[in-house]
């Protein structure tokens, strides 16, 4: 459309020291921010990102999570699917449009560079003469992560070690990259033994205090690239109305608290029509793991008071870390808006992946209807185009696991293999994957996965207990069922999801949880690559030397 038009950026990635929970650490950041700056375009938009890669030993890429790709599969920054990780010294450009308003962001995607601080927020507005389905005076982005004071070598290191080294709970909760370890806001409040922060406010680590004025609506754009927390957020006095999950519209729902897992994104709105003499709280406690992490915490700051004002009461307390009923109940009340694109009636495919923690020859793994991922240095996207079969295995990997697994015990025979086998996915065709969890390795420990899918959407059709069974397909919300790109699995429970296989590329489908990624947690799915006319040289070659030599040998 006439608005359209390039957003064009310059980034260096690097290591600096920060404090992002007032420790100094050293961080992986963005033109020497962290997080790194914010994408701001509107629908229609082309995004123009030129990379340069200032690490001293490490190759880097940069994911755009949340954006299909349609027609441009090399700039989805899958390091070993989509590219070549960019070398030290080099540019990569990544140039890509950004088709859909929504709350993205951006995060790196090779080994656990995310975990080290590569991430920001991608927001895209609708485009000019367009409008929101609702109404807001103002905006607040909150990015939310968590934080490790291990470096990110060292959690790789141990989680690849034999025996086994698990990086353990954060040590800190951030929003926009601020958290506070070493001191609590809410001291005051509780009888921990915690001591009240002494923030003048321009420290790194300061919170990002939310200022608004009385009886406004604002939108808050939630989005979490948390390694491993699955989190709850709650703002006190304030109910949250539910309109935008994953770049896509909702029927708006109220709430008192949010549950958002790795991967997600919500849009609330919240009316500032409390007593307008306080301030609030604003809480994201962990859930789904037993929190040994403080909740993090910044202030809905009403004008005119002072935002070092303490509200009148304490912060809102995160529901139980094991009330999986509650998060059920969030997340059972979102249903797509009238008018979202509805599913195909019936699916070409179907995909059962079942999903265990594993052993392979004394170190552990999560695998897929038992195997675990290992990745290709030959990017994808490249192998499959140039049908270079031994990049990879060619045979298709499992579509589904046996009948007789017992969802609900440990793994009788825990030893697994790894692969790197490919879904090769009809061109157009309906896709359904019903994901399997099931018991970990411990007795009565199920974790929750949230998985999320590359180069598309998915309809989320529905959720259950126990094993899927043909009797739950009847079940299915064919009617409205939201569409997303990232979807959790409970423990001990199925989700199933549909989607078209309707873009040409390879893509990476994952639990979004960093280190179980790591250890094998993902499959990949591919089609219509025949289709793509040509790939850029730069994404599938390394320096100069590939380019040429990928352009002498290139025969097609
Ligand atoms: O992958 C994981 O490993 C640990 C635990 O299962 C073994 O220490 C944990 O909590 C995970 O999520």
């Amino acid at each position: 459309s006439e608005g359209s038009k390039a957003r064009h950026y310059k980034w260096d990635v690097e290591y600096f020291f920060w404090s992002p929970d007032c420790v100094e650490n050293v961080v992986m950041g963005i033109n020497g921010q962290f997080p790194g700056p914010t994408i701001r375009a509107k629908a229609g938009d082309m995004v123009v990102v030129e990379l340069t890669n200032k690490l001293h030993t490490e190759g880097v890429v940069i994911h755009w999570h949340g954006i299909r790709q349609f027609g441009t599969p090399w700039a989805d920054g899958t390091a070993s699917i989509s590219q070549c990780a960019i070398n030290p010294g080099e540019t990569f450009i990544y140039r890509f449009k950004v088709d859909k308003a929504g709350t993205y962001f951006y995060h790196g995607h090779f080994g656990m560079q995310r975990s080290a601080g590569l991430y920001g927020s991608l927001i895209v507005d609708v485009e000019d003469g367009k409008k929101e389905p609702f109404h807001y005076d103002g905006e607040f982005d909150l990015l939310l992560s968590d934080w490790w004071h291990q470096s990110v070598h060292h959690q790789e290191v141990g989680l690849s070690s034999k025996p086994f080294r698990w990086i353990g709970e954060p040590q800190t909760l951030l929003i926009n990259g601020r958290g506070q370890y070493n001191c609590s806001l809410a001291a005051h409040y509780s009888n921990s033994s915690s001591s009240q922060c002494r923030l003048r406010g321009r420290e790194q680590c300061a919170p990002p205090i939310l200022h608004v004025l009385p009886n406004k609506i604002y939108r808050l754009r939630i989005a979490s690239t948390t390694a491993l927390a699955s989190l709850n957020l709650a703002i006190g006095n304030h109910k949250m109305v539910v309109v935008e999950a994953d770049g896509n519209y909702v029927q708006p729902f109220a709430v008192d608290d949010l549950d958002i897992y790795s991967g997600e994104s919500y849009s609330v709105l919240i009316t500032t029509n409390q007593d307008p003499s306080n301030n609030y709280w604003l809480s994201v406690g962990v859930r789904g793991r037993e929190p040994k992490t403080q909740q993090g915490l910044t202030i809905l700051n009403y004008h005119p008071n002072s935002a070092s004002k303490l509200p009148a009461s304490s912060p809102p307390v995160t529901p139980l870390w094991n009330d999986y009923n509650h998060s059920k109940s969030f997340t059972n009340k979102i249903f797509a808006s009238m008018g979202s694109p509805k599913p195909p009636r019936n699916y070409d495919r179907r995909i059962t992946l079942l999903n265990t923690q594993n052993k392979l020859n004394g170190y552990t793994k999560w695998a897929i209807n038992n195997v675990s991922l290992t990745l290709p240095p030959t990017p994808y996207l490249g192998s499959i185009k140039n049908g270079l079969r031994n990049a990879f295995n060619q045979e298709n990997p499992p579509e589904s696991f046996s009948n007789d697994y017992d969802v609900m015990k440990p793994p009788v025979n825990p030893n697994t293999t790894t692969g790197n086998g490919v879904y090769m996915l009809g061109m157009n065709t309906t896709v359904d994957v019903i994901l399997q969890n099931a018991n970990a390795l411990s007795a009565n420990v199920s974790e929750i996965h949230p998985w999320h899918l590359h180069g598309h959407d998915f309809w989320i059709l529905g959720y259950g207990e126990g094993k899927f069974s043909t009797k739950d397909e009847k079940k299915l919300n064919l009617k409205n069922p939201p569409l997303r790109n990232t979807a959790v699995i409970f423990p001990y429970g199925w989700t199933a999801l549909r989607f078209v296989a309707d873009n040409p590329g390879a893509w990476a489908f994952h639990c979004h949880i960093e280190p179980h990624l790591h250890m094998g947690m993902g499959v990949v799915f591919a089609e219509g690559i025949q289709h793509l006319n040509r790939i850029p040289l730069e994404a599938l070659a390394c320096g100069l030397t590939g380019k040429m030599l990928m352009t002498t040998n290139n025969h097609n």
